[in-house]
C-alpha cells in the first residue's frame, strides 16, 4: 500500500494535531462523566419515579452516560485510534453518528486538474464521542461511518483519501502511520508512517491476544459487519485472524443490536488455555457482561473437565454411537443397585390398604416399569407416570370392583390418597424410580459388564472394555463432558429452583448494570452469574469448529436452538477423524437456517520461511489443499535440530536459545503423553516459556515455537499429521523443531515429515 515517511518535522506536527483532537475529546469525556454521574445518584435517589416514557429516556441517558463511565474507568491504553479523511460524497446526508453516509465521492470532488478538497474527517475510536452540538468526535468503530476505515484499498478506497491509525497511550498520542489510499489526487495531506498492520504483526506476543481494532482488514471487516444472517461461516488456514474476527463480531454484534443480543453471546472454544488466551479482548473492546467465552470441557454446570482421553476412546465417546448407549443406560439405570433402601429389579412393593396387605412382586413391578418408559419422555419427568401406573397395579391387585361409577371413582381417590401417604410406599417410590443424575449413570457405564449390555450391537468388546476403562478413572475428560450434557436431556431435570428470572431489559436500562458494585456484585462476578443461569443464548460463536466431535455439536446445538450462529474454522487442523459424522451433527445443530459462507486468505501470524514448512506438511495431511498467503517475512529460516541421548536437556536448551531470540513467549509443543515431562524439562525457566500437549497448541500463539519430535504427534491419532500442522503454525517470528531417531532426519537435521522432497 502507498505510504511514505515524511521528514521529522511533519510528524510532529502531525503527532500535535491528533494531540489537539484527543484533548478535545478528553475534555468533552470529562463533561460527560460529570453529567453521569450526577444522573446516576438523581436517579438512584429517586428511584422509579416519573411517566414510563420520561423513565425510559432518563434510563437511556444514564445507560449512555454509564457506558463511557464504564469504560473511561477501564483505561483503554489507545482509546482514539483511526482517522479517516474523506472527500465530498455523493449525496448530503447525515447518519445518526453525525457523519455524511455516502460511501462514494460526489462527481465533481476532484477537480479537472487533479486536485480535490477533503471534505470530512473522522476520528474512530472504542467508543463514540459527541460534542456538545452532536457532532462527532470520535465514531464507534462499529458504526456504519468507520466501515471505509476498515474497508477501503487503493484499488477501491470510495471516498478515503488518507487513513491514519493513531498510536497513544492514556492521554499522550505517541504516533501515527498513514496510508494514502489516492495517492494520484493533489489534497496536500501530509502523510507518516510505514503503515499500520506491519507494525501491529512485528510487535512481541504476551499470554493474552490483542485486539486488532486499528488494523482489521477489508476481507476481515466484511466477516465482522457481516449482517446478522442466521449463520456466518468463516474458513481460512491458521493465522489468517478466525479467532479475532469471531471476537469483533461479538462486539460488533451487541453495538447493532444490544436488545437483541442482551440474550447472551456464547463462544465455544476448544481448550481453557485458549479461553485464557482470548479473555481479555472483548473487555478491551468495551465489551463485557453479555459474551460468555467457555471451553467445550467446560460448558455443563458444575463440571470441569480436566482430562484428555486417549484418541482411541475419543474417537468413540465423540461419536453419534454413543448416543444409542447413552439412551439405554439412561432407561436402564432405574435397575442400578439403589444408594439407599430397597429398589432395584429385585424389589417388592407391600403396602397395607382396606386392611390387607398388598404386594407386587418384582416380576409384575417390571412390567410396570416397562410400561411407563414406553415413548421417548425424559426418565425423571416420567416420575409422576410411573407412580400412577403403579397405584393402578395396586388397585387391580385389592380386588376392589364396584358397580357404581361414581364410588368406584371415590374409593379409588381414598385408595390413592391412604396409599401414596404411607411412609413405606413413598421410600419404596423413592428407591426405585429415583431421580438420576448425570454423573451416577456416566459413572456406572465404568461396569464392563453393565456397558456391554447397553452398548450391544453398538460398541465391539474391545471398545466396550477401552470405554468403561477410561470411565474408572478419578476426574472428567472433555469428552465425557458431552455425555453428560446429553444425559442430562435424556434423563431431564427435574424443575430446579431459579433465584430470579432475568428480564433482558433489565440488563440495559437497570441500574445496577451502571453501578456495578452496588450490589455486592463486580460487573465480572454478575456477567458469571447470568452466563451460569442461562442455558441458551442469543447468538453461539463457535471457534475452531473443526474440531467439535459429533457428540459436542448436540452439546452447543441445544444452547441456540434460536440463536443466530458465527462459526469459524479450518479443516486442515481438525483433530477429529470423522469429518462426514461430524459434519451431519454440526448441520442438525444449525437446523435449516440460511447459511453465508466467507474464506479469509491471509495468514498474519507466520512469516512465509515458518509457513513454507507447515505447508510441506499440509500437502501430506489433507493433499490438495492450499495454505493461505502469508503476508511478510522475516529473513530466518527454520531452524532445525537433532536430539542427542538426553531428549529433557536438548529440549531445555532449545528453549532457551529461543528465549534469548525473542522478547516475548516462547511454545515448546510435545505429544500429549509428554505433557508432563516437557513440564518438569522447562522447570524454572520462567513464565514466558510454556510447555504444551500438541492438542492444546490449539489457537494460540508464540512468538518463537519449538516442536519436539514431530513424528510422534503426527502419530498419536489417525488426525496426528493435521495436529502437527496445527503445531508448526503456532510462531509469530521463530519456529524451531527438534527431531529423534524416529523422525528420520536428513544430514541437515529436516524430519522426513517435513522435507519437502
Ligand atoms: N488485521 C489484523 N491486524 C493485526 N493483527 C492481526 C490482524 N488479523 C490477525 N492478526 C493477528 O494474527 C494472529 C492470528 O490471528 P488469529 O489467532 O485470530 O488467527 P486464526 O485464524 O484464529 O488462527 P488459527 O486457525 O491458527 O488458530 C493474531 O496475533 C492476530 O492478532
Amino acid at each position: 500500500m502507498a505510504a511514505q515517511t515524511t521528514a521529522p518535522g511533519v510528524r510532529d506536527q502531525e503527532i500535535a494535531a491528533e494531540q489537539a483532537h484527543l484533548d478535545r475529546v478528553y475534555n468533552r469525556l470529562e463533561e460527560k462523566i460529570h453529567e453521569a454521574e450526577f444522573l446516576m445518584s438523581d436517579a438512584a435517589q429517586r428511584g422509579h419515579v416519573g411517566t414510563p416514557g420520561a423513565l425510559a429516556e432518563r434510563d437511556a441517558q444514564v445507560f449512555r452516560a454509564g457506558i463511557h463511565l464504564n469504560r473511561l474507568n477501564s483505561e483503554f491504553e489507545d482509546f482514539l485510534f483511526g482517522r479517516i479523511d474523506l472527500l465530498r460524497g455523493k449525496d448530503g446526508k447525515k447518519g445518526a453518528d453525525g457523519a455524511y453516509t455516502s460511501i462514494e465521492p460526489a462527481d465533481d470532488a476532484v477537480r479537472a486538474d487533479g486536485g480535490a478538497d477533503v471534505a470530512e474527517t473522522l476520528h474512530i475510536g472504542r467508543i463514540g464521542v459527541l460534542d456538545a452540538e452532536y457532532a462527532p468526535l470520535v465514531i464507534d468503530w462499529r458504526a456504519p461511518a468507520a466501515a471505509p476505515f476498515y474497508r477501503s484499498t487503493p484499488v477501491a478506497p470510495g471516498r478515503v483519501v488518507r487513513r491514519r491509525v493513531i498510536r497513544s497511550k492514556g492521554r499522550r498520542v505517541l504516533g501515527v502511520e498513514d496510508d494514502l489510499l489516492r495517492p494520484e489526487l493533489s489534497t496536500g495531506l501530509p502523510v507518516v508512517g510505514d503503515g499500520a498492520l506491519m507494525a501491529a504483526l512485528g510487535q512481541a506476543r504476551t499470554h493474552s491476544m490483542r485486539d486488532i481494532v486499528s488494523s482489521i482488514q477489508a476481507e476481515q471487516d466484511l466477516v465482522i459487519r457481516a449482517p446478522a444472517a442466521s449463520v456466518t461461516e468463516v474458513s481460512g488456514g491458521p493465522g489468517t485472524g478466525k479467532t479475532a474476527v469471531a471476537l469483533h463480531r461479538a462486539a460488533y454484534l451487541l453495538y447493532q443490536d444490544r436488545r437483541r443480543y442482551s440474550g447472551g453471546i456464547l463462544c465455544v472454544s476448544p481448550t481453557p488455555l485458549l479461553v485464557a488466551y482470548t479473555e481479555g479482548v472483548l473487555p478491551s473492546l468495551g465489551e463485557e457482561g453479555q459474551v460468555a467465552i467457555r471451553a467445550v470441557g467446560s460448558l455443563v454446570d458444575g463440571v470441569t473437565a480436566d482430562l484428555y482421553d486417549d484418541p482411541a476412546v475419543a474417537r468413540i465417546k465423540g461419536s453419534l454411537r454413543m448416543l444409542k448407549v447413552l439412551r439405554n443406560a439412561a432407561r436402564g439405570s432405574l435397575d442400578l443397585p439403589p444408594e439407599s433402601g430397597p429398589g432395584g429389579r429385585s424389589a417388592r412393593l407391600r403396602v397395607v390398604a382396606f386392611g390387607r396387605r398388598i404386594e407386587l412382586e418384582a416380576h409384575e413391578l417390571n412390567t410396570v416399569r416397562q410400561q411407563a418408559l414406553s415413548g421417548t419422555t425424559p426418565v425423571n419427568l416420567l416420575r409422576p407416570r410411573a407412580r400412577r401406573l403403579l397405584l393402578d397395579a395396586l388397585w387391580r391387585k385389592s380386588g376392589r370392583r364396584f358397580e357404581d361409577a361414581d364410588l368406584a371413582a371415590q374409593e379409588r381417590q381414598g385408595f390413592d390418597e391412604d396409599i401414596t401417604t404411607e411412609p413405606d410406599f413413598i421410600e419404596f417410590l423413592d428407591a426405585w424410580w429415583p431421580v438420576l443424575e448425570p454423573a451416577r449413570v456416566l459413572a456406572a457405564l465404568a461396569d464392563d459388564k453393565r456397558l456391554a449390555r447397553w452398548a450391544r450391537r453398538v460398541l465391539s468388546p474391545p471398545e466396550v472394555r477401552r470405554v468403561a476403562r477410561s470411565l474408572r478413572r478419578a476426574g472428567t475428560s472433555v469428552h465425557d463432558v458431552a455425555l453428560l450434557d446429553e444425559l442430562d436431556t435424556l434423563l431431564g431435570s427435574p424443575p430446579r429452583e431459579r433465584s430470579r428470572e432475568v428480564d433482558p431489559l433489565d440488563q440495559l436500562t437497570g441500574l445496577e448494570e451502571l453501578m456495578p458494585e452496588a450490589a455486592g456484585e463486580s460487573r465480572r462476578e454478575r456477567a458469571e452469574r447470568l452466563a451460569r443461569e442461562r442455558i441458551e443464548y442469543a447468538h453461539v460463536i463457535v471457534d475452531e469448529a473443526q474440531d467439535l466431535t459429533p457428540m459436542q455439536w448436540r452439546m452447543v446445538g441445544r444452547r441456540g436452538r434460536t440463536a443466530t450462529w458465527t462459526i469459524v474454522g479450518d479443516p486442515a487442523q481438525s483433530s477429529w477423524t470423522d469429518v462426514d459424522e461430524a459434519a451431519r451433527a454440526r448441520d442438525e445443530a444449525l437446523g435449516t437456517r440460511p447459511r453465508r459462507s466467507f474464506t479469509l486468505t491471509v495468514n498474519y501470524r507466520n512469516p512465509a520461511e515458518i509457513a513454507g514448512v507447515a505447508t510441506t506438511v499440509l500437502a501430506l495431511a489433507m493433499p490438495g489443499s492450499t495454505s493461505p498467503r502469508a503476508v511478510r517475512s522475516t529473513g530466518i529460516p527454520p531452524r532445525f535440530e537433532v536430539a542427542g541421548d538426553d531428549l529433557g536437556a536438548d529440549v531445555r536448551a532449545a528453549a532457551e536459545r529461543l528465549l534469548g531470540e525473542v522478547d516475548g513467549t516462547v511454545g515448546v509443543v510435545v505429544a500429549m503423553n509428554r505433557r508432563a515431562q516437557a513440564r518438569g524439562w522447562l522447570d524454572g525457566l520462567g513464565d514466558r516459556v510454556v510447555a504444551l500437549g500438541s492438542l492444546e497448541a490449539k489457537g494460540l500463539e508464540y512468538d518463537a515455537t519449538l516442536v519436539v519430535a514431530p513424528a510422534e504427534i503426527a502419530e498419536e491419532s489417525p488426525a496426528g499429521l493435521r495436529v502437527l500442522y496445527v503445531a508448526l503454525t503456532r510462531a509469530t517470528q521463530r519456529l524451531a523443531v527438534l527431531a529423534v531417531p524416529a523422525d528420520q532426519p536428513n544430514a541437515a537435521g529436516v524430519p522426513d515429515l517435513l522435507r519437502a522432497d
